[in-house]
């Protein structure tokens, strides 16, 4: 028997993504809303109480009333906005965060995309938080780089429209340091609080580098670079979708420079350690469209139905990784 999908957004930038992948998936029956009911109240709410499943591809307001709108008992939700991320009721959808994870998104009803942002900077820093090396305590910053695709149909079609010169340089964002990923950053991290998080949007379509900066001075315990790396290695060792790189691993730069493209089309994530013995520099290097968004609603609907985690999700060492886009 077919699992019946229906994806609430199904003509947003993570709607159409994640129909790409189920469209390739032969026990699956999508369900489609005619385009000109999309925003048909009524005729949403048939859909969402008919399907097996719903993907909400939504504003946060949105995907709110969507929720509301699901009245029986056997739809199991996939949320991508923000609105559910820190709620209790809710399986926060990051598998790989700790040994129980995967076991509370299978059961779960209700499962929450993790943010783009967050998605890298909890990979980095909860697994030093729980080996006792960073203190709860800690000062913590992070910045990212990302492609405008993170910002939705809006910011693409302004990239898009916009005179080319005033669209050249990378241009930072949420100066008010109030991004709408701390609060999900400061929990599953295990910090006592968000770190300084401040995001630039560059003028490429997607891929997203989050870098997370260390002094080592501030340590709970002492460790040195190559104990990071260490530490991150080992407790990603069994997991197919995170790759942990060996420490300065100069082969995967170019010429100096970090290129945050190959992760692009895949659903991995790849950690880097630099750094020497006063400052280390983590960076985790993923598609904001695919472990930041889709293929990570879409491991989780594998998680939820039962089906092998990676199905139809692009893995690690596939020769199919590109960096268009
Ligand atoms: N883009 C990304 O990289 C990521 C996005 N997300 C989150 O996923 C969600 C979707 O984002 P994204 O796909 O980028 O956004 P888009 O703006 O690209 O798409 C949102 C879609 O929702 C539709 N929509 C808006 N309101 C309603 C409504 N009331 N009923 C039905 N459809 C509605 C829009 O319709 P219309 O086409 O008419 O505008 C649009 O097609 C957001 O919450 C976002 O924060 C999460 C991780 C990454
Ligand atoms: C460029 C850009 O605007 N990117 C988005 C990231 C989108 C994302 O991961 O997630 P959610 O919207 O689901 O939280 C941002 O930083 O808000």
């Amino acid at each position: 028997m077919k699992h019946r999908i229906f994806v609430d957004g199904q003509e947003g930038t993570t709607g159409l993504r994640i129909h790409d992948y189920l469209n390739k998936l032969p026990h699956i029956e999508v369900l489609r809303i005619e385009p000109d009911k999309r925003k048909d109240e009524e005729t949403r709410r048939a859909m969402l109480n008919e399907a097996d499943l719903v993907f909400l591809c939504l504003p946060d307001a949105a995907s709110r009333e969507a929720v509301s709108m699901v009245t029986n008992t056997k739809t199991g939700i996939i949320d991508a906005s923000t609105a559910f991320r820190t709620h209790p009721d809710w399986a926060y959808g990051l598998p790989e965060l700790h040994s129980r994870q995967r076991g509370s998104i299978r059961r779960s009803h209700r499962v929450s995309v993790p943010g783009c942002h967050a998605t890298g900077f909890i990979l980095a820093m909860r697994p030093l938080v729980a080996a006792g090396i960073v203190p709860r305590d800690y000062p913590a910053s992070c910045y990212a780089l990302t492609g405008y695709s993170g910002g939705g149909k809006k910011l693409i079609a302004d990239y898009r429209n916009a005179p080319r010169e005033q669209l050249l340089a990378p241009r930072p964002y949420a100066l008010g340091l109030d991004h709408k990923h701390r609060p999900e950053m400061q929990r599953y991290s295990g910090l006592d609080a968000a770190p300084l998080f401040t995001p630039i949007v560059g003028n490429y379509y997607q891929g997203d580098a989050v870098a997370v900066p260390l002094f080592p001075r501030l340590f709970a315990k002492p460790a040195a670079v190559r104990d990071i790396q260490e530490t991150l290695a080992a407790c990603y060792r069994d997991e197919r979708f995170i790759h942990v790189l060996p420490y300065d691993s100069a082969a995967d730069l170019d010429d100096g420079y970090f290129d945050l493209l190959p992760c692009n089309h895949t659903n991995q994530l790849d950690l880097f350690v630099f750094g020497h013995q006063d400052e280390v520099l983590i960076i985790a290097r993923f598609d904001n469209l695919g472990k930041g968004a889709s293929g990570a609603a879409i491991q989780n609907m594998n998680l939820m139905l039962g089906l092998d985690e990676g199905t139809g999700l692009t893995a690690a060492n596939d020769s199919l990784r590109s960096t268009g886009n």
